[in-house]
């Protein structure tokens, strides 16, 4: 029997990422509406509500609309959007942190921030071990490519109208993905969160600094790295890498796959070490942690479909 998949927002960024990863697939029946009827509320709530597993690619307001148009107890939903991160009565698509389990027995699934997937991964099984306080007052750097800015950033890097090397923003302090970072990772103190987009279609690198020195227990570098191993050990796209040699890390690094790597730099007395990610915000950060959860939610092999 086929699994019957609906993509609300096919014709988008993310929704397209997704339908090439689902492609050639005979055990899903993938359907999208044309362009006529993919905005037509009638066609989306048949389309709904005729689908196994509806993966919705589409802006925050538009998210729960779809939601709202599900009248069936039976159709299962992957939120790409941030509607739901941390909303009552929604399991956090993170299989890793969130565990297998849960995201399989789930009828509603967010799927996480592209940013807050690289933080995520990186402080929440560190909190968990004990090697980072709750309450420690961390910070965040990271750079995406642009195409995390969806059609209207893309479009705007690509008719030339942002021409910078590297632009920072969130300066408000306030950024959409930090709830979900505090949430996930049982942090009683809000990350200070530093994003930029650089002029790269995709690729993304999130930077966590921690002073060891200075840290309760002080906990080593090599403390950290095994606990990240430990903690994502049998995901098939988390990998900590304990032997980078290179001087450098690219921000295209996992750019065209759905792996998510990360690593703890350390200083030679181990007084300083960042704590770093590197994925693509398409990838782990959206399409292949939706398709990934998708196969957990069907019963279907985790990593079927997966660019790794
Ligand atoms: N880009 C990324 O790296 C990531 C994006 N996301 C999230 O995924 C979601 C989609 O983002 P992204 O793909 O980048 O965005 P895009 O702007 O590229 O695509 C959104 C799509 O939704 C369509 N749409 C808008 N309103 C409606 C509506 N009312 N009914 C039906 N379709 C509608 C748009 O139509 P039209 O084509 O006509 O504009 C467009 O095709 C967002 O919530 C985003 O936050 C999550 C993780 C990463
Ligand atoms: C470069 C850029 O603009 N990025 C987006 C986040 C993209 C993303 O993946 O966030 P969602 O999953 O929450 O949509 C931003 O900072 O708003």
């Amino acid at each position: 029997m086929t699994v019957r998949i609906f993509i609300d927002g096919a014709a988008g960024t993310t929704g397209l990422e997704i339908r090439e990863r689902l492609a050639d697939r005979p055990e899903l029946n993938l359907t999208a509406l044309s362009d006529a009827e993919r905005k037509d509320a009638d066609a989306r709530r048949r389309a709904l509500n005729a689908a196994d597993i509806v993966i919705l690619c589409l802006p925050d307001d538009a998210a729960r609309e779809a939601v709202a148009l599900i009248d069936n107890d039976r159709t299962k939903v992957i939120d790409a959007s941030t509607a739901h991160r941390v909303a009552p009565g929604w399991v956090y698509g993170f299989p890793e942190v969130t565990g297998r389990e849960r995201v399989a027995a789930a009828r509603r699934v967010s799927n996480p921030g592209c940013y807050s997937t690289g933080f995520i991964a990186l402080v929440a099984p560190l909190v968990k071990a004990g090697l980072i306080p709750a309450d420690w007052p961390l910070a965040c750097n990271a750079v995406s490519g642009y195409s995390g800015g969806g059609k209207a950033m893309i479009a705007d890097y690509e008719s030339g109208g942002t021409t910078s090397a590297y632009a920072t923003y969130a300066l408000t302090l306030t950024h959409k993905h930090v709830p979900e970072m505090q949430a996930h990772c049982g942090l009683a103190v809000a990350p200070i969160f530093a994003p930029a987009v650089v002029p790269l279609v995709r690729g993304m690198i999130v930077d966590v600094p921690l002073p060891l020195g200075v840290m309760p227990g002080t906990p080593s570098p090599a403390a950290l790295r095994a606990a990240l191993a430990d903690f994502h050990q049998g995901s098939p796209v988390v990998r900590v890498i304990a032997n980078h040699d290179a001087a450098t890390l690219t921000v295209e690094r996992c750019a065209g796959s759905d792996r998510l790597d990360l690593f703890v730099f350390a200083n030679a007395d181990g007084t300083q070490a960042r704590l770093v990610a590197a994925l693509d915000n398409l990838g782990k950060g959206a399409a292949g942690a939706a398709v990934q959860n998708l196969n957990i939610m069907a019963g279907l092999e985790e990593a079927a479909g997966l660019r790794l």
